[in-house]
């Protein structure tokens, strides 16, 4: 497959703030996995922008799949930075694209993915990666592929985080937005007895699979390629999505028939100023917060099913 390398470099006041929509912007034309340099790679391309100080640019990179499409999305990519410029005097920015190839995106891919600890105890490790892990840990293997989750992104980790916290004892868990796995295999790696995994993205089916084979897990978990809960007919007592506010608060207008009684809700993906009228949706649909952690704008909360 062809891909277009989109690179914007970037210099903001606020480089968190930044980075949030940066990644948002890629994430709402469908790229799920972008990488996030926070150092300048001068000799990559060529490259003659004009900010002050190199050292406080930062580097976003995502991967458009080179088809009809492309253009379409590259303007709204366009569009999105001239906006950015508009409204936030300090925001300034260069983009870069090139083209390439399958390999050529894997490759690149595999040198900002390393082993990470997630929590003290959940770490994530990619296969090339070498790691002995001490007694109490967990680890998990993860190649994501073209799937969202390495765990790096912080709507990932707030959900391990809250998985750790609140998986004991839970007998059934529904990942919505599933992508690369991540969430299901920690679910099961803290003894969730059967885990399901959901995503509209029909690619997601296999890196699951090869996910669970590389873990050593062979039963009790299921992928199913459809939107949201269409398709679920099952009950669940532990649920986690992390997919962007408009389509959770959508779920959440169905998430009801999914849920047995007393069931904990684990959201994440909601940029904290989407989060107040969240949470006053979420009221309607008998779900009382009861946990809540936020890391650079990104909130993840947690509620439980109160019907
Ligand atoms: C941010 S990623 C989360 C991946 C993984 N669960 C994690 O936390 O790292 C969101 C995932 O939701 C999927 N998704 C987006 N809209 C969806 C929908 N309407 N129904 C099911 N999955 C959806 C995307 O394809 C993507 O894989």
């Amino acid at each position: 497959m062809k891909w277009i390398k989109v690179r914007v470099d970037y210099f903001s006041d606020n480089l968190e703030e930044a980075k949030a929509k940066l990644v948002n912007m890629f994430n709402e034309i469908g790229i799920n996995q972008v990488e996030v340099i926070d150092y300048f790679l001068e000799n990559e391309l060529d490259y003659n922008a004009n900010f002050s100080n190199k050292n406080d640019v930062w580097s976003i990179i995502g991967y458009i799949v080179d088809n009809r499409f492309a253009n379409t999305k590259l303007n709204i990519i366009f569009n999105n930075l001239k906006e950015f410029m508009e409204n936030e005097n300090e925001f300034m920015h260069e983009i870069f694209t090139a083209k390439c190839n399958d390999e050529d995106w894997q490759d690149e891919w595999k040198k900002y993915f390393h082993t990470v600890n997630i929590t003290d105890n959940i770490v994530i490790k990619p296969s090339w990666d070498k790691y002995e892990p001490s007694d109490n840990e967990i680890v998990v293997e993860i190649d994501p592929g073209l799937a969202f989750g390495t765990g790096t992104h912080e709507t990932t980790s707030l959900c391990v985080e809250f998985l750790e916290k609140y998986a004991q004892n839970k007998k059934k868990l529904l990942d919505i937005g599933c992508g690369s796995g991540i969430l299901m295999l920690i679910g099961k790696k803290l003894g969730v007895e059967k885990v399901v995994g959901i995503d509209i993205d029909e690619k997601v089916n296999d890196v699951v699979l090869e996910n669970f084979s590389k873990n050593g897990i062979n039963d009790n978990f299921q992928v199913i390629i459809g939107n949201l809960v269409d398709d679920v007919s099952e009950k669940y007592d532990l649920v986690v999505s992390n997919i962007l506010v408009d389509v959770l608060e959508k779920l959440l207008e169905d998430i009801e028939k999914i849920l047995e009684k007393g069931a904990t809700v684990i959201f994440s993906g909601i940029l904290n100023e989407k989060e107040e009228a969240f949470v006053k949706k979420a009221k309607n649909y008998n779900l009382k917060q009861i946990d809540r952690r936020e890391k650079n704008n990104w909130v993840s909360l947690v509620f439980k099913y109160e019907n």
